[in-house]
């Protein structure tokens, strides 16, 4: 046991006389400091007149007030204390509730003594890490990023000084960049400071519309022009007049709506689907994609003249493994931004915590920092996300001596005396699976996490379902079904037998399905 448990505090609150004794000689023999209350009125009574518990080890039901009334007193006695109930009725719903109120974990009576020690040591080793994890210096007001793009590192200042140049003009700009970098950001900052900030801004992603509905999508269709055309429809491009219209995942359109986007640029009218009648139309473009247009080009993929076009003024967005200086203030804005919605009461990162954020390699880049700090922000107990929150890849990414980012974090003694055993398996797990960096064309887009990372299924659908959802996919079961099916009839070499009987399916569905990839 360390030096500081020797020294750590438990108060047991509860009002059978015997759970006291008992948990008093278990926790009294590993050297934690006992203090006792018979009731949580009691237990409030003596946290009032100055008692500073590390942990507290709560029952459920009481005479008087409730467990779970006494953690909502006691809570916001010190950020840095934590709280364990215990109940002989494990129902969900006392496990949720204790959760809910911000309880470390809760134990079950009859007691395994093993377990309470267990828990004991893990809740006040996690008391310490709080007290440790002391706010690194502010840099970032909030106020200052209204647009929402955070970023000082010379790469991202590189970016700014060119929205400044290009956003007063008219000129079509390309921007390119990795899934997730915030090439839709920077779109939204060029509009903000143009002369068309008061007209509409519209964004079209347009990997995300099926190819036979993209034309109307853009342009509008006349009631009657196709099948299902019942009214006629004003398209992005007419909605967008005088205003601007970003055009984001612009390397998977096809090329015939390509020829169409280009007569825009050239003529400035359209054409709705069905008709003949030529519409004026005053929109500024701005296109992004995360793909190589220039091979695309040489490929014939892309129509080059379209791409001379958009590549009047290029941005190009810089991966975030690429400015990992950026990291912690783009983490403290996105804890104010969950604190000001009122999704998460985190405020703080400890040092090792933000160590591993910076050492990670962010295939996902900002888009994925902004779903891990939201999970880790809504599983940590306390005010400050801790390494324990983070998920096991991150954790994994740990270095040795803290990250050059990570030193702005105030130093966190704890960490540094030892070094977690994680620091040793390092970079490898992140380094070795990386996730796909081009966006994959629509309707299927490839599974953002590698089959072979280390992190739980839970985890990893809960990843891809928020990967899907920022990326406004529809039909995502449709999507991950055909992702699996391809993959499985990959993987057997085309074998529809054995592939069905991975899958869990018949044969004739997956033929089924098959027929129905192939005739999209
Ligand atoms: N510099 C930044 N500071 C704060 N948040 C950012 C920054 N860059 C991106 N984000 C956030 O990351 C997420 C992804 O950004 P965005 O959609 O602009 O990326 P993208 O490059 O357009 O992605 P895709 O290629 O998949 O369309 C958004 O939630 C955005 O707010």
């Amino acid at each position: 046991m360390s030096a500081e448990a020797t020294m750590s505090t438990i108060l047991i609150v509860d009002d059978d006389e015997e759970i006291r004794y008992s948990l008093s000689r278990v926790l009294g023999s590993r050297g934690y400091q006992i203090e006792t209350a018979a009731s949580g009125e009691e237990g409030i009574e003596k946290i009032k007149s100055g008692l500073k518990p590390d942990l507290i080890m709560c029952d459920v039901r009481m005479g008087g007030i409730s467990g779970i009334e006494t953690l909502q007193h006691m809570r916001s006695a010190s950020s840095s204390l934590q709280i364990v109930l215990m109940t002989a009725f494990g129902t969900a719903q006392t496990a949720i509730e204790a959760m809910k109120f911000g309880a470390y974990d809760y134990i079950m009576k009859p007691f395994d003594v093993d377990r309470v020690i267990e828990i004991a040591e893990k809740a006040i080793s996690s008391s310490q890490d709080m007290k440790s994890a002391k706010q690194y210096e502010k840099k970032v007001n909030y106020e200052d990023y209204k647009e929402g793009i955070v970023g000082s590192s010379p790469a991202m200042q590189e970016v700014f000084k060119v929205i400044g140049q290009v956003a007063a003009s008219d000129a079509t700009v390309l921007v390119t960049g990795e899934s997730g970098t915030g090439k839709e950001l920077i779109a939204k900052s060029i509009y903000q400071h143009s002369l068309r900030s008061g007209g509409p801004f519209v964004a079209v992603n347009c990997a995300a519309i099926p190819d036979n509905l993209i034309e109307s999508e853009l342009f509008g269709h006349e009631k009657g022009s196709f099948t299902g055309a019942t009214n006629q429809r004003i398209g992005r491009f007419e909605q967008c007049d005088r205003g601007t219209i970003f055009l984001d995942e612009i390397g998977d359109m096809a090329l015939a709506t390509q020829t169409k986007i280009l007569r825009v640029l050239q003529e400035g009218e359209i054409q709705r689907v069905g008709s003949t009648e030529t519409i004026k139309v005053d929109v500024r473009v701005i296109a992004a994609t995360n793909k190589d247009l220039e091979t695309m080009v040489e490929e014939k993929e892309f129509r080059e003249d379209l791409y001379y076009r958009l590549n009047v003024f290029r941005i190009r967005v810089p991966s975030l493994k690429e400015r990992k200086g950026d990291i912690p203030d783009i983490v403290d804005f996105m804890l104010q931004n969950l604190v000001k919605e009122r999704k998460a009461r985190v405020t703080r990162v400890s040092a090792d915590a933000l160590n591993a954020l910076t050492a990670y390699n962010w295939p996902g880049n900002v888009r994925e920092l902004g779903n891990v700090v939201y999970r880790s922000a809504v599983v940590a107990q306390g005010d400050a996300i801790l390494l324990k929150d983070l998920p096991d890849t991150i954790r994994g990414s740990r270095v040795a001596s803290p990250a050059p980012a990570a030193s702005q974090a105030v130093a966190d003694p704890a960490t540094q005396a030892a070094p977690a055993p994680a620091a040793a398996s390092s970079v490898a797990p992140t380094e070795s699976a990386p996730m796909p960096q081009e966006a994959p064309p629509a309707p299927a887009p490839v599974l953002p996490v590698p089959e072979a990372m280390p992190i739980s299924l839970p985890a990893i659908y809960d990843k891809l379902y928020h990967e899907l959802r920022e990326r406004q996919e529809l039909r995502i079961l449709s999507l991950i079904e055909r992702q699996m099916i391809e993959r499985a009839i990959d993987e057997t070499g085309g074998n529809q037998a054995r592939a069905a009987e991975i899958l869990g399916i018949t044969r004739n569905t997956l033929k089924k399905r098959l027929d129905e990839y192939s005739s999209r």
